[in-house]
């Protein structure tokens, strides 16, 4: 058995206390075999990741995102969701190759793994790109294709949803089981009402989850309920889309009808602070979603409307403005929002991790205190939430394999990605013009 041990650190433990502990990582099987003060005494490990003076808290887990996304970064800012998707970015999104999927999905995970995320979901294009990008980084992912069917012919429609089923069906347990999969309706508005209920479906027939944007403006709520006489999640309800291996991004407009049936069905909403400011979508009830015992995660969603992916930035605007949205400083406290993208994110989408405790997933950020925006130290789950930065993480470590240490990313040639990574968006732009 080869033995990691993460030695003499501070430990996040799952109930939000921090401890001195070391871990001490069974590799091979990826889990946590032991979590105790001084303990890396008494094991013969392998290897060994210095984390004195640091907080070792569990791998940050990106429920909702769209990596490849990266390329567009800054290509089209300052407009609203509708706007912003038909002029600009589905236009260049339709100039897609295959290579830029995988340049961009591997900046994507160089700048996740360089932030602390060890995990997330991803709906986008050409997923098998996307399955070679976790392959080779080590990080896990829930991956599928998102289909559009509005504004295509029966026949291109039908080919895209045949794509989501298939990709999810053929790369469910990829990357030694890191890469687990959803079917990925893009939304309730822009898939029609027959391709729902039938792909979903057959889904269900194979097991597997449906992952959607839902509710996320009022442009997309309005339709439905105009024509449907009916609220989105209802009218995703009885299209059987909303069960306890679900789960949707955004939950921006919804109602207490909504949020009770998203807790009665254990379907996880997907938080996505600052695409929901940048978007001006809305504001999220998630103090709300909480109190009615919603899963709530937390997503970047694609780099282009946030425009990063550092999950410790999204865990703060989610602590400050679910205090705005309830307009109560008391709401969504520094726990809460660290549970949501740590365990409410890993449980939302379906993942092992989000908790540092003995068998558990060994998907680890080490976060580096010594650092003058982080002293003092009153409380470390305030940090965690507060002040804390992507770039304060010294290792990350996700199914007991070191993907960075010291800052240093091993598994992903860093110059190389960016390099091919800014190549592939200045080809994009042009073919997109
Ligand atoms: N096969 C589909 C692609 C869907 S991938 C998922 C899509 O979600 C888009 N997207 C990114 N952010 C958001 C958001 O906040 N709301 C809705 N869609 C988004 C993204 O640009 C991408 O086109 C097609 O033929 O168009
Ligand atoms: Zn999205």
């Amino acid at each position: 058995m080869n033995t990691l041990c993460l030695a003499g650190g501070r430990v996040l433990r799952p109930d939000c206390t921090v401890a001195a502990a070391d871990v001490v990582v069974d590799s091979d099987a990826g889990r946590v075999r032991a979590v105790g003060e001084g303990i890396a005494a008494d094991y013969d490990a392998d290897e060994t990741l210095d984390a004195e003076g640091c907080l070792v808290t569990p791998g940050l887990v990106n429920a909702h995102t769209h990596a490849a996304m990266t390329l567009l970064r800054g290509y089209a800012d300052d407009k609203p969701l509708d706007s912003w998707l038909r002029e600009d970015i589905w236009p260049a999104e339709a100039a897609l190759e295959p290579e830029d999927v995988r340049a961009g999905t591997e900046l994507g995970i160089l700048e996740m793994i360089r932030s602390g995320t060890t995990a997330f979901a991803d709906m986008y294009f050409e997923v098998p790109e996307v399955v070679a990008a976790v392959e080779r980084s080590g990080v896990r992912a829930r991956l599928g294709h998102g289909v559009v069917t509005v504004a295509k012919d029966d026949e291109d429609a039908a080919a895209d949803v045949e794509e989501s089923l298939a990709v999810a069906r053929e790369f469910d347990g990829a990357a030694d089981d890191r890469v687990r999969t959803a079917f990925m309706p893009h939304s309730l508005t822009t898939v029609g009402e027959a391709f729902l209920r039938e792909a979903t479906a057959e889904a269900r027939e194979d097991g597997i989850p449906l992952h959607f944007h839902a509710n996320e403006t009022t442009d997309e709520v309005d339709p439905i309920v105009e024509e449907r006489d009916q609220r989105p999640l209802a009218y995703a309800d009885e299209l059987g889309m909303l069960t306890d291996e679900d789960f949707v991004a955004h939950g921006v407009h919804v109602t207490d009808d909504e949020i009770a049936l998203l807790a009665e069905r254990g379907t996880g909403v997907i938080h996505c602070p600052a695409s929901n400011m940048k978007l001006a979508s809305g504001i999220a009830p998630v103090q709300r979603m909480l109190d009615a015992g919603v899963t709530v995660g937390v997503g970047t969603d694609g780099a282009a409307s946030n425009n990063d992916l550092d999950l410790f930035d999204e865990l703060r605007d989610a602590a400050m403005l679910g205090k705005l949205g309830a307009e109560d400083a008391a709401a969504v406290p520094a726990e809460a929002a660290v549970t949501a993208a740590t365990a409410g994110s890993a449980d939302a989408v379906g993942l092992p991790g989000g908790r540092i405790e003995e068998g558990a997933a060994a998907d680890f950020a080490v976060v580096d205190l010594d650092a003058p925006h982080l002293a003092p130290a009153h409380d470390e789950v305030s940090h965690l939430a507060y002040a804390v930065r992507g770039s304060d993480v010294r290792h990350t470590v996700c199914d007991g394999q070191v993907l960075m240490r010291d800052r240093e990313v091993l598994t992903l040639d860093e110059e190389r990605v960016v390099e091919t990574a800014r190549e592939r968006a200045a080809s994009l732009a042009e073919r997109a013009e």
